[in-house]
């Protein structure tokens, strides 16, 4: 059984609100015009992140497998019997666009080391792997056992997993260990707690685990439309983002560009 995924992204939730605002005028006595306009709104925004599926290049079947079974896992139900240590929900899941962003950046940018902060069932990390030369790895941090094991479940059926080794832990901790131990990356995924970035952005700037030339790409920089949005609208997530956005538009050590992919994606460079 799979549960349909509710929109966590600004443009999903505006074709959402579209769509209901569509279903309400049926029964006004707006005008036709009015009527079209808003329907003509409606198919402009429910129908780019379709199209954009359709003209990116299909998901491997490795992936497509690992976003299904992460579709049909019953989430609430492994937090409620204790098996998460949080509520995880299959929205976290980046999935077929921003994977394919991902694979891009990796081949782009040349990178044969890479970390990810914040792994869920392991979508984005092998979608990266995919990417990476054979001598390639990637090191993924999670702090849930359970979800750790799920990915790594996955991982073991695809010829790609072999480059993924998961750090099971707080995300800082895994981090300073790994600084400590002067490893370097030439691509750091950021996405896990969004109330943390701030903190795994100082760490990477402030050590060497970004190489000389790294970049830093950030998940979910957009957070359902909060950080542009009064800020009455905002969750403590939302703010959290907010605030995040701001430093790093403030920092002289880096340029970033903002990308309205998905959820958001933030490419930051060291100047
Ligand atoms: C949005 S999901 C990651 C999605 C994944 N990158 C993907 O594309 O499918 C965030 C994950 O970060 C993990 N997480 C949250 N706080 C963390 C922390 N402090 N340290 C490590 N992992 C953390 C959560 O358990 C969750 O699995």
């Amino acid at each position: 059984m799979t549960n349909p995924a509710r929109p966590v992204t600004p443009l999903g939730i505006l074709a959402a609100k579209l769509e209901h605002i569509v279903q309400q005028a049926q029964s006004t006595s707006l005008s036709a015009p009015l009527k079209q306009a808003i329907e003509e709104a409606y198919h402009l925004a429910s129908g780019l992140d379709p199209y954009l599926d359709r003209c990116t290049t299909p998901e491997s079947a490795a992936l497509a497998a690992l976003a299904q079974k992460t579709q049909q896992e019953d989430w609430s139900r492994r937090f409620s019997d204790g098996e998460t240590v949080r509520q995880l929900e299959q929205e976290m899941l980046s999935g077929h666009l921003e994977g394919q962003v991902l694979k891009m950046l990796i081949h782009m940018t040349k990178a044969k080391h890479v970390l990810e902060v914040g792994m869920f069932t392991g979508y984005s990390a092998l979608a990266m792997a995919e990417a990476l030369p054979e001598d390639g790895t990637l090191i993924a941090c999670e702090v849930d056992p359970y979800v750790a094991a799920f990915a790594q479940q996955c991982f073991q059926s695809s010829p790609h997993g072999n480059k993924i080794k998961v750090a099971i832990g707080p995300a800082l901790e895994t981090m300073q260990q790994l600084a400590d131990a002067r490893e370097t990356f030439d691509l750091v995924f950021v996405d896990a707690d969004k109330k943390e970035y701030v903190d795994y952005f100082k760490l990477l700037l402030d050590s060497s685990l970004l190489t000389p030339n790294g970049f830093i790409v950030v998940d979910n920089t957009l957070f359902q439309g909060q950080p542009y949005l009064s800020n009455t609208h905002r969750t403590a997530n939302g703010e959290a983002i907010a605030h995040f956005n701001q430093l790093v538009t403030a920092d002289p050590r880096v340029e970033q560009v903002l990308l309205p992919v998905r959820d958001g994606v933030t490419i930051i460079r060291r100047i």
